[in-house]
């Protein structure tokens, strides 16, 4: 039996279906998107995100990524339109990224892998809980958003990387409040849609994918700064949290949309 999954050789993503058995389905996430096989769907509607800034709770460093989890008790900061029926309720945010700038993200687009992707996760308050959303198609819709590195980086994601230095090890948390997250998105709202899993483990195929088109720029700094997280817990010989992003997955025939021409 192998240690728990991870990104490492002996861990990684090649391995996980061994423990769990959905990474191999014929639904999992992430994907490359080629424009040339989108579909564009003029009934796609606009998505909207309603979030309340007091909902932020703390900033967590799992090992595995940066995550900030947010009150998801009731109706308090909500996603709906788009692809969507109904509200969805964020539960938290969390980020993929790269040993270096020129790979990071899970998802390709026509080729390109960003330095990093964002992801807000949010279920469906019909299933119950988070744990019974898990087990439905239409349980979670994960908005991802891409990191590029450029030289007008978005002040907006200040927040979050200041932060970094109080969790720099596995299992530190740091109180995190008074955040509104729907200022780290970019100023269009172009999507691609498509219906996939998580791409961590078990991997359950609930998701609805909304991947926003333009990619919201950070500093070489910035990315430093991620990369500067440990997968040890303190006073543990440091491993650096990096290249914790799983590579696109077969497409099985799924169909892509795009809210775009
Ligand atoms: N990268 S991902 O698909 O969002 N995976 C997740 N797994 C655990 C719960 C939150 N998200
Ligand atoms: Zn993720």
């Amino acid at each position: 039996a192998q240690t728990v999954w991870g990104y490492d050789s002996d861990n990684g993503p090649e391995r996980w279906h061994e423990n769990y058995p959905l990474a191999k389905g014929d639904k999992q996430s992430p994907i490359e998107i080629n424009s040339k096989d989108v579909k564009h769907d003029s009934s796609l509607s606009s998505w909207h995100a309603s979030y309340d800034p007091g909902a932020a709770k703390t900033i967590l460093n799992n090992g595995r990524t940066c995550r900030v989890v947010f009150d998801d008790t009731f109706d308090r900061s909500v996603l709906r339109g788009g692809p969507l029926t109904g509200a969805y309720r964020l539960r938290q945010l969390h980020l993929h990224w790269g040993s270096s700038d020129d790979h990071g993200s899970e998802h390709v687009i026509d080729g390109v892998k960003y330095a990093a992707e964002l992801h807000m996760v949010h279920w469906n308050p019909k299933h119950g809980n988070f744990a019974g959303a898990l087990k439905q198609p239409d349980g979670v819709a994960v908005v991802g958003i891409f990191l590029k590195v450029g030289n007008t980086p978005k002040p907006e994601m200040k927040r979050i990387l200041e932060e970094i230095d109080n969790i720099k090890t596995k299992g530190k948390e740091a109180p995190f409040q008074h955040f509104d997250p729907s200022i780290l998105f970019p100023k269009s709202r172009d999507y691609w849609t498509y219906h996939g899993s998580f791409t961590t483990p078990p991997c359950e195929e609930c998701i609805t994918w909304i991947l926003l088109r333009e990619p919201i720029e950070v500093s070489a700094d910035q990315m430093a700064k991620l990369r500067s997280l440990s997968k040890n817990p303190e006073n543990e010989p440091v491993i650096p949290l990096v290249d914790n992003w799983r590579p696109p997955q077969p497409v099985k025939g799924r169909i892509v949309r795009a809210s775009f021409k």
